[in-house]
């Protein structure tokens, strides 16, 4: 006799479309809370036309599966619409195997924690030139931290300087980007169930997936090649910027030069640097973000992050990195900010490679396995009064961060295999944009630029990405003293 196979507890499937409707469309980490309140699991099973889903709604579930049992729940799910329009050479969206894990290695080598120092003066300047540009017109914050995230990520790999959001490279990466995430709207696309549709051609009827990834196909190009082949055309003429691209062409010429892997490496170098504006400009663009809400929303945060600036940096100078260990309270704000409005609120989808067992549970092999994030970062037990903003939870009596609660770091950045390799980069830029805007700006809701007063809550939009609906603007120097010093910056990078 063939034994009952238990699936984990979930809403009731319908008949051939499973769970597809009660698929949440709008803030989908609250229903996933939801479920496993009420199934009282931490673990939920949801069936869909063309693939299951596992929803896991514990830091311990995570752990268990996603990093204790990491040789199966490393993949990605299949998306064809990703396929489609070219996106699949980002090693983010790659299944796990040897040509992802090719990728990640170069990735990791060339962007290790501890080659980042090269970085930091690129970090301090881009921040430097926000306050500035801020100070000048603050109804325009919003666009300005968009720009400073970005010239990070572009002068570190490409090393190109970019004046404004209307640089040619940032349009292409824009559009482009805009692309990857209609194509990756879970069930957006029918060629996802009937991938026939793929060969539809564009023109004809039913061609529709053809017709959408065509739009974007020319820019999610242009972004992976063009600023490549500019860096390397300078590299051969022997007067490359220093960046990480100079750097892995400098290792492959080195090493590959005039073997047949040279072209094979050449591609994944491309790759990997073509993945950076999507993985890391976005991320710590909305990270950023949901810092400048917490403050207008939590002005008495505010002061006790400037009175450790004023105490620690004083009013002679502009925070910089050298201060971190200095800076507890800070630092405990970084990690606040991380919890309070998690960037990827359930993660980024990992895929199972067998099926597996769980709690006594079936998990089948292709399962999409979903984190929720959101959730486990609001848990009360972990985090009480999880709404409020409050960096203390972070801090033990003697001031200094407590090592006994559990740092967002360890959610908030995905698990196993799969964790994200640019964090510490990306919490890095995070601590020297919260330590320098609070030293330099009281910050409040503001008046956009219409003239209208910002009205702010805590909506969360987006999906897999998500930001806050509205960023405060009312940046107001503190002192005539600061806002000098921020007017005599020099800026060495030209940017
Ligand atoms: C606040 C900033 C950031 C946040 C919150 C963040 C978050 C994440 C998350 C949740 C994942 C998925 C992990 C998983 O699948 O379990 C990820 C992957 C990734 N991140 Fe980040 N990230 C940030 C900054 C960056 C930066 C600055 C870079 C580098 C330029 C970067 C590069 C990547 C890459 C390449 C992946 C794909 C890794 C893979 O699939 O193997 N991220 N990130």
């Amino acid at each position: 006799r063939r034994k009952k196979v238990l699936y984990p507890p979930g809403p009731l499937p319908k008949p051939l479309i499973g769970n597809a409707l009660d698929m949440p469309t709008q803030r989908p980490w609250e229903k996933y809370r939801e479920w496993c309140q009420t199934y009282n699991s931490d673990i939920i099973y949801l069936h869909l036309p063309t693939h299951p889903v596992v929803v896991l709604g514990s830091i311990e579930a995570a752990t268990d599966l996603l990093e204790k049992r990491s040789q199966i729940y490393s993949s990605r799910p299949h998306v064809e619409m990703v396929k489609l329009m070219t996106w699949d050479f980002h090693f983010g969206s790659m299944p796990y195997g040897p040509r992802w894990r090719a990728h990640r290695q170069m990735f990791h080598k060339h962007f290790h924690p501890t080659d980042a120092h090269e970085y930091h003066g690129l970090q301090l300047q881009a921040v430097r030139k926000f306050l500035l540009m801020a100070m000048r017109s603050p109804q325009h914050t919003r666009k300005y931290i968009r720009q400073m995230v970005t010239s990070i990520i572009v002068s570190v790999f490409y090393g190109k300087q970019i004046k404004s959001m209307d640089d040619e490279y940032v349009v292409t990466a824009e559009i482009a980007t805009e692309g990857l995430s209609i194509a990756a709207i879970p069930g957006g696309h029918l060629v996802e169930i009937f991938s026939f549709l793929k060969y539809i051609p564009s023109w004809a009827p039913g061609g529709s997936a053809r017709r959408i990834a065509e739009k974007y196909i020319p820019y999610v190009k242009d972004l992976r090649d063009t600023s490549f082949n500019e860096v390397k055309k300078a590299y051969d003429e022997g007067m490359p910027p220093p960046c990480i691209v100079a750097n892995l062409m400098e290792e492959i010429r080195a090493r590959y030069g005039g073997t047949s892997d040279e072209a094979v490496q050449e591609d994944m170098a491309k790759s990997i640097a073509g993945s950076s504006y999507t993985a890391g400009a976005d991320t710590t663009t909305c990270a950023a973000e949901s810092f400048v809400l917490a403050m207008a929303l939590f002005p008495q945060v505010q002061r006790r992050a400037q009175a450790e600036l004023d105490r620690v940096v004083g009013s002679g100078r502009l925070p910089t990195w050298t201060d971190f260990d200095n800076l507890p309270y800070i630092r405990a704000t970084v990690m606040e900010t991380m919890r309070w409005m998690p960037v990827s609120p359930f993660g980024v989808p990992h895929a199972l490679d067998a099926d597996d067992n769980y709690k006594g549970y079936h998990i089948p092999k292709g399962a999409w396995v979903v984190p929720n994030v959101w959730g486990m970062m609001h848990n009360p037990a972990d985090y009480p009064d999880p709404e409020v903003f409050n960096p203390d939870r972070f801090l033990g009596a003697d001031g200094k961060v407590n090592p006994y609660v559990r740092d967002p770091g360890t959610a908030v950045f995905g698990f196993g295999r799969r964790i994200c390799p640019g964090r510490h980069f990306g919490t890095f830029t995070l601590t020297l944009f919260i330590a320098n805007i609070l030293h330099v700006f009281d910050i409040s809701a503001g008046i956009d630029e219409h003239g209208q007063p910002v009205v702010l809550d805590t909506e969360m939009v987006g999906a897999m990405l998500a930001s806050p609906r509205e960023v405060p603007c009312g940046l107001a120097p503190r002192s005539d003293v600061v806002a000098k010093l921020v007017k005599e910056v020099k800026y060495e990078y030209n940017m």
